[in-house]
């Protein structure tokens, strides 16, 4: 039997306004393709420290996320709410063996991620703004200053495109977690049958 012919996998962006369940819709995925290697879980590096929130990061100083930007670690790169984030430049190798990759991006980002990808697809998170004002309230990982800085964060209008995928989380976290399987699940299937 001739072995299945792979082809580039794709990166996956996970985008949307800050409260609106972007770690928690990708926390779904994470437990549900637990036993899949085909599927990576990106780690980001943010000048974050590790215990504040769930996601599971990379935490670097600032003057150490200089240098590592300097040295060409990432992709890309971007800096939001007083914080610099990357997405390390070696994941590219993992997504051309045919890998799909999974980050958690940023909107005003977007257009350095599409460039720096070559197969990019985009999950964007929403949530009716009177849920993302209660759901970073109850999360607590931001003061009250900093939940309204983010509430009144304003991005330019460049999320629109073929690419996107619309996921409304503003219900049960398992209707939007099952979207985004779905999403992700026909993206690895193209990398074994591309269109
Ligand atoms: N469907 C849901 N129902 C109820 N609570 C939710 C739901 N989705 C997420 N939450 C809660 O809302 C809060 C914000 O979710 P999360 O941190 O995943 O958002 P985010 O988009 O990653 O935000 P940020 O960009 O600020 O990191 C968390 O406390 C999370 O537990
Ligand atoms: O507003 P936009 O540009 O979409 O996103 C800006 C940043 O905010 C969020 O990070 P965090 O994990 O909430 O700090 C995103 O993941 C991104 O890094």
């Amino acid at each position: 039997m001739m072995a299945e012919e792979r082809h580039g996998g794709t990166l996956i962006v996970v985008v949307g306004p800050s409260g609106a369940g972007k770690d928690s819709v990708m926390g779904f995925a994470a437990r549900h393709f637990a036993q899949r290697p085909d599927i990576l879980f990106v780690r980001r590096v943010i000048t974050r420290p590790s215990d504040a929130g769930s996601e599971v990061h990379e935490s670097v100083s600032a003057a150490e996320f200089e240098a590592m930007q300097e040295g060409g670690a990432f992709a890309v790169s971007w800096q939001a709410h007083g914080l610099s984030y990357g997405i390390p430049r070696d994941i590219a190798d993992k997504i051309e063996s045919g890998m799909t990759a999974i980050v958690n991006g940023s909107r005003a980002a977007l257009p350095a991620i599409r460039a720096a990808f070559g197969k990019v697809a985009v999950a964007l998170v929403t949530a009716d703004a009177s849920v993302l004002a209660k759901r970073l309230a109850q999360r607590g990982r931001e003061n009250e200053e900093d939940v309204l800085r983010r509430l009144k964060r304003q991005v330019p209008d460049v999320v629109a495109g073929p690419d996107v995928t619309v996921i409304d989380n503003s219900g049960r976290l398992e209707i939007a977690g099952q979207r985004f399987v779905a999403l992700v699940e026909q993206h690895c299937a193209k990398s074994h049958h591309p269109a």
